[in-house]
């Protein structure tokens, strides 16, 4: 039988709560379910003291320069070890310079190892944006970062869950500059990527997409605002030509209602916080964020490095898990 490729799991900002889902997730044995190998990518000490915050003694054995085993109870988990931070430098809920390179790193090496055909995809933990830029990695997100590493124009950012799923055509930026960067050409690829990425990763055979204005009342025929029809209608349009099954622009603050009752297949919002808003209403929990139109696998928790929580314990392991479970279900 041939050997399945592990799915990698980036540790994410070494003081956030990353860490420690990744040992919770292992303890709890949440992570032995799956018959792909899985494999950490990030700093093996920062994991083993994460172990410590469940009041588990956790063994690390090292083969070679990189690869490690941590070993917790009865549990192992192989550890691609790519940093030494200082302990003192990785202080629970305060990010600080060195752990920017290091996060970066995690993830450079993933999308390589992904992009060579070594792994089978990657599951990324919360990074710190601020930090990785100070330490020189501009970029403003790993869907930034991996698109450009994989060598993909336009890539799409969708947060995902049972009862609804938004994709974004502005990812980070001011909502001032949100306006002045929309535009026809870049709705409709992002209409067109979600609406092949249903197709062909989630297995929906005819997608119903409702795609949302920016202004409110769907810019009042114009005495709030043009976008609707001077951008996102001739978007529309066009991608009904092409036998898309999109509809719009409707109205954000209700067409979120009847999203979530099952009457679409996914919204296309035009900013960040108007789709992640009611995503996170309805799945803060268990929430997964996917990159859309990558060569590769990349799914990731949908929440932040949460630092009032890191070193508790207290973090909820529910959208690592889904993430893990839909990164699997798209390697098939
Ligand atoms: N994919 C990524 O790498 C993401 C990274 N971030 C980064 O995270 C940092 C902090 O961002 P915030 O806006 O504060 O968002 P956050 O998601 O870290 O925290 C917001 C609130 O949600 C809670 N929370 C987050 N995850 C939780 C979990 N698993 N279980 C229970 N409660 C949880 C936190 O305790 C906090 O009260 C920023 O630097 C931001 O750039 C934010 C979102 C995604
Ligand atoms: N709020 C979601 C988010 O910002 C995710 O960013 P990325 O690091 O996945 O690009």
């Amino acid at each position: 039988m041939v050997a399945l490729k592990p799915l990698l799991i980036t540790m994410g900002d070494p003081a956030g709560v990353g860490p420690e889902l990744i040992i919770k997730a292992l303890l709890a044995g949440e992570l032995d379910r799956f018959e792909r190998p899985l494999q950490v990518v990030g700093d093996a000490a920062v994991l083993q003291r994460a172990a410590k915050v469940f009041d588990c003694e956790a063994e690390l054995e090292q083969h070679s320069h990189q690869d490690w085993t941590l070993t917790c109870g009865e549990r192992s988990l192989p550890v691609v070890n790519l940093s030494y931070l200082d302990e003192e430098k990785v202080e629970f809920g305060c990010p600080k310079l060195p752990c920017g390179r290091a996060m970066a790193d995690y993830i450079e090496w993933a999308v390589a190892r992904c992009l060579v055909g070594l792994a089978a995809g990657m599951v990324t933990c919360p990074i710190n944006k601020a930090i990785i830029n100070q330490a020189g990695v501009h970029f403003p997100g790993h869907t930034e970062l991996l698109a450009e590493r994989c060598g993909v124009e336009k890539v799409v950012m969708m947060l995902a869950g049972e009862k609804l799923k938004v994709s974004l055509v502005t990812t980070h930026l001011g909502l001032r500059d949100v306006s002045r960067v929309l535009n026809t050409a870049e709705i409709l690829q992002t209409i067109h990527i979600t609406d092949q990425s249903l197709r062909n990763q989630f297995g929906i055979a005819d997608p119903k997409l409702a795609v949302l204005s920016v202004n409110p009342h769907a810019g009042e025929s114009g005495l709030f605002g043009d976008e609707e029809e001077r951008l996102i209608a001739p978007a529309i349009e066009q991608a009904r030509s092409y036998g898309i099954n999109a509809s719009g622009p409707h109205s954000a603050d209700t067409l979120f209602h009847f999203a979530a009752k099952g009457e679409y297949d996914a919204v296309v919002c035009m900013y960040h916080d108007q789709g992640l808003i009611p995503l996170k209403l309805l799945h803060f929990d268990d929430g997964v964020n996917v990159t859309l139109g990558l060569p590769i696998i990349r799914t990731s928790v949908d929440h932040g490095t949460a630092y009032d929580l890191a070193g508790t314990g207290k973090a909820n392991t529910a959208s690592l898990i889904a993430a893990i479970k839909m990164a699997e279900e798209m390697t098939k």
